[in-house]
């Protein structure tokens, strides 16, 4: 897939601006604070309408209500243009200009692998839970629904057990035992080749640890039902309910340790990027395309084996947008990010 081009309009401290995207590798170079990773988190937002912003207001450049971001994508052969808007609380979708809800976009359009994504290692498990997630409800629209639905569900079944109404359980373990047994299943299936391909990733990266990737589960389909009924007590006195999709967690383990607890900086980093190797390739297997690649910061905490997988992990593919506080090297093309604007382009051999 690529990106033809990206509009913004009052994002965060980028200058109003359409820039245009070629196939190939563009490197974005710029100091701290530039806007080298608004960039990319504009892209992202544009391409899939995802965004991990805690509130949509943050996205509006401040002293403005309403930002707006578009990407022309073109995507099997045609172009669609892909627009998003944002103000608090509100977002709305369009494609080719026909208003549709956010999970309508292209769900393979891009990639995003930044710094951040070391605490997918480190961070408490509601991180890889929401890793694995975003990434099956992209791969499968069923996912979504369900996990919508559950979700509604449980907290409605968490309110009733605040509310002390034990009589409401036998309706609400129904809804939460079918709609969780099908999640379970889901995830299930997806977490076997993630961790496949994870594995090879990192493999690939050059670690001599070898990466496992386990999912974790608080219960499971045959059991769901009995295990909510044996800490119903429990429940009631928390008020919340204990076991379900809504506790599993991802385990990494490196070598024979658990990931999260021993793996040094560098090592994170290297099993988030494997994570998100096997993000791209699921995505590839999954639309027959692969999705536009964009890196944020390509040098932070690696060595120079990690960052030349990423040289030819972002040469590997149609189309990947680069930034880093030096220039890329080779990047097809070079621009500097500097005040939110960009400023300088020069044309590498
Ligand atoms: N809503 C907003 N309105 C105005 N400015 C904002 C808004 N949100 C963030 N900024 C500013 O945008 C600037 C650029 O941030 P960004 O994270 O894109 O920098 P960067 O180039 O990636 O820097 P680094 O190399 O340090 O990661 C920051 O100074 C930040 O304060």
């Amino acid at each position: 897939m690529q990106l033809l081009s990206l509009s913004t309009l009052n994002y965060r401290n980028l200058q109003d601006a359409t820039l245009p995207f070629p196939a190939g590798v563009s490197g974005l170079w710029g100091e701290n604070g530039a806007g080298k990773t608004n960039l990319l988190e504009a892209a992202y937002l544009a391409l899939t309408g995802l965004t991990d912003a805690p509130r949509l207001e943050q996205l509006v450049r401040s002293g403005e209500r309403e930002a707006y971001v578009r990407a022309d994508l073109m995507a099997g052969g045609s172009l669609s243009v892909l627009e998003t808007g944002v103000g608090r609380g509100r977002r709305t979708t369009r494609v080719d200009g026909v208003r549709v809800r956010g999970q309508e976009l292209p769900r393979g359009s891009a990639v995003w692998i930044r710094p951040e994504d070391s605490e997918l290692v480190y961070g408490p498990p509601t991180l890889r839970r929401a890793y694995l997630d975003a990434l099956l409800s992209r791969l499968s629209p069923r996912h979504a629904q369900m996990l919508q639905r559950y979700d509604r569900t449980l907290a409605q079944r968490n309110a009733a057990l605040r509310a002390g109404e034990d009589w409401a359980m036998a309706v609400w373990d129904e809804s939460l035992v079918t709609l969780g047994s099908e999640i379970m299943q889901l995830r299930r299936r997806a977490a076997g080749r993630l961790a496949e391909l994870a594995a090879a990733a990192h493999a690939q990266l050059g670690s001599q640890k070898p990466l496992q990737l386990q999912l974790q589960e608080s219960t499971d389909p045959e059991r769901f039902r009995h295990d909510l009924g044996r800490r119903r007590a429990e429940e009631l006195s928390r008020g919340a309910t204990v076991v379900g999709p809504h506790r599993d967690d991802l385990n990494l383990t490196l070598g024979d340790f658990p990931a999260g607890d021993y793996a040094s900086r560098g090592e994170a980093r290297t099993i988030a990027l494997a994570l998100r190797k096997a993000e791209l390739d699921l995505l590839t297997e999954k639309f027959g395309e692969q999705p536009v690649l964009l890196i944020d910061d390509f040098s932070a905490e690696l060595d120079p084996h990690r960052r030349a997988f990423l040289l030819q992990l972002a040469a590997s593919v149609p189309q990947a947008i680069v930034t880093g506080t030096e220039a890329f090297p080779g990047a097809a093309r070079t621009l500097h990010v500097a005040a939110g604007g960009v400023l300088a382009q020069e044309v590498e051999a």
